[in-house]
């Protein structure tokens, strides 16, 4: 309790990374088929805004989303924004989100990190993280989209490859976006330190 910052309207509007890569990605690039045809720059509603982080979405139910997909635990406005400056100011986390501006609700997420390395002369690897869509906006394509344009950003950003986790069951909706499972190279093994809070 105690003193709490205050942000001005141009803070709060504050991206994650600049928004204009997502308006020149080529969709026609991805294996996925969408029907209706829909992108990052035209997502088939007037109301729907496929954009970076804001620091603003904390009060537009960012992370009561990303508890659909796992435990967030209680994050207080002050830790999500400090965890929100050390992203920007580190460098290669590409937040991106959905938001229904009807109801300024967050409705999909995922996440692009992007791995420096030196190998492949100095490369640099895409990690797609964190894809959730709302329970009620599911089937309709959403998830889809945003992971499709985290796929096509880590390309314009120059990664060589672009890798995920995933349950079972969702290997199918990952293979029709161009994931592949790679015979001898697909198991995902983890170490675990304490359970996550
Ligand atoms: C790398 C990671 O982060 S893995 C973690 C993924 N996230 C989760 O599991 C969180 C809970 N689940 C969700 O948020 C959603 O179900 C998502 C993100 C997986 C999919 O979102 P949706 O908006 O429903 O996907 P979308 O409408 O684009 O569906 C695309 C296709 O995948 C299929 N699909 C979607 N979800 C699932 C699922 N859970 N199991 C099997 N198939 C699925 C759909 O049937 C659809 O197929 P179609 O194109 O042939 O009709």
């Amino acid at each position: 309790m105690g003193m709490e910052k205050h942000y001005r309207d141009e803070e709060l509007s504050e991206y994650l990374y600049p928004p204009e890569i997502l308006q020149k990605l080529d969709f026609t690039k991805s294996p996925a088929t969408f029907k209706p045809k829909i992108s990052a720059a035209s997502p088939g509603e007037d109301w729907m805004v496929v954009r970076p982080l804001q620091r603003s979405d904390y009060d537009k139910g960012f992370l009561q989303l990303l508890s659909q997909l796992t435990s967030t635990g209680n994050i207080s406005k002050k830790q999500f924004d400090e965890r929100f400056t050390q992203m920007k100011m580190s460098g290669g986390y590409y937040v991106t989100v959905i938001e229904d501006k009807r109801l300024a609700k967050i409705i999909g997420a995922a996440t692009l990190t992007v791995e420096q390395k030196f190998i492949h002369n100095c490369s640099l690897r895409g990690r797609l993280e964190d894809v959730v869509v709302n329970d009620t906006y599911r089937g309709k394509q959403l998830g889809k989209l945003i992971v499709v344009t985290v796929s096509l950003l880590a390309h314009e950003l120059g990664c060589y490859k672009m890798s995920l986790d995933c349950k079972d069951k969702l290997i199918k909706f990952y293979e029709s976006l161009g994931y592949k499972l790679e015979a001898g190279n697909s198991n995902a093994m983890n170490m675990r330190f304490e359970e996550p809070s």
